[in-house]
């Protein structure tokens, strides 16, 4: 389902259906999401996003990384934004790179098993444009450990080209943070 709802946005994104088309699917969409409304579910029972065995682990809005190396302090892996997460000009919108950004850092964050951790900063260096529809690669690492405080390193390529780049601080949640 996830596959189809991505395959879906991307249809949506890069189409220019006829107009009775466009008035069909948004009342089967309105259908849909009534049946849904029936399913609804508190946070902890939802499965959307929560099956790290699935690519972008079960989320149709978030870029799809294939990892191809995770260690205890560092990862690597290939990742494509559809056209779903066109900003203009055949280039990923800069928020989804954040997005990208984030998660991986969440990722890395919680390698060997560490404590939970939350995002402190994400600062980003947009280098050069990051094409959609191709495939581009990721890699993040740990710089230092002080204390509460993870400061990662988090690049994002296009061949030799590097596209975007930041340093991340994570922070281990104290007792009875979340
Ligand atoms: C989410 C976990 C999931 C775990 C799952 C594990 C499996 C992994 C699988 C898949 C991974 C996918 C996971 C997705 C990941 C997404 C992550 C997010 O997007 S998180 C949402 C965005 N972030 C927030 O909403 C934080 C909001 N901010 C806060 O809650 C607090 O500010 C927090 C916890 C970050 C720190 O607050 P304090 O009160 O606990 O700690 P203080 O004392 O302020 O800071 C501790 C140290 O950090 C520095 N610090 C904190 N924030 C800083 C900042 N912005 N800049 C510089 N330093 C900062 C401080 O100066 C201090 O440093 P000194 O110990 O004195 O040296």
């Amino acid at each position: 389902m996830i596959a189809s709802l991505r395959a879906f946005l991307n249809r949506i994104a890069g189409g220019r259906p006829e107009e009775h088309d466009i008035t069909a699917l948004g009342a089967d969409l309105d259908r849909w999401s009534t049946t849904l409304a029936e399913a609804a579910v508190e946070e902890t029972e939802q499965v959307y996003g929560r099956r790290p065995d699935l690519l972008g682990r079960g989320q149709a809005t978030w870029p799809a990384v294939r990892f191809t190396h995770l260690d205890d302090n560092s990862l690597e892996g290939v990742v494509t934004f559809d056209r779903y997460f066109l900003g203009r000009h055949g280039v990923a919108h800069g928020g989804a790179i954040a997005f990208l950004f984030d998660e991986i850092a969440g990722r890395l964050a919680h390698l060997g098993g560490r404590p939970m951790a939350r995002t402190g900063y994400l600062r980003i260096d947009f280098r050069a444009i990051a094409p959609i529809e191709v495939e581009l690669r990721i890699s993040g690492r740990y710089l230092r450990e002080e204390g509460r405080k993870r400061i990662l390193r988090l690049e994002l390529a296009h061949g030799d080209t590097l596209c975007a780049e930041a340093e991340v601080l994570m922070v281990t949640l104290k007792p009875g943070q979340r």
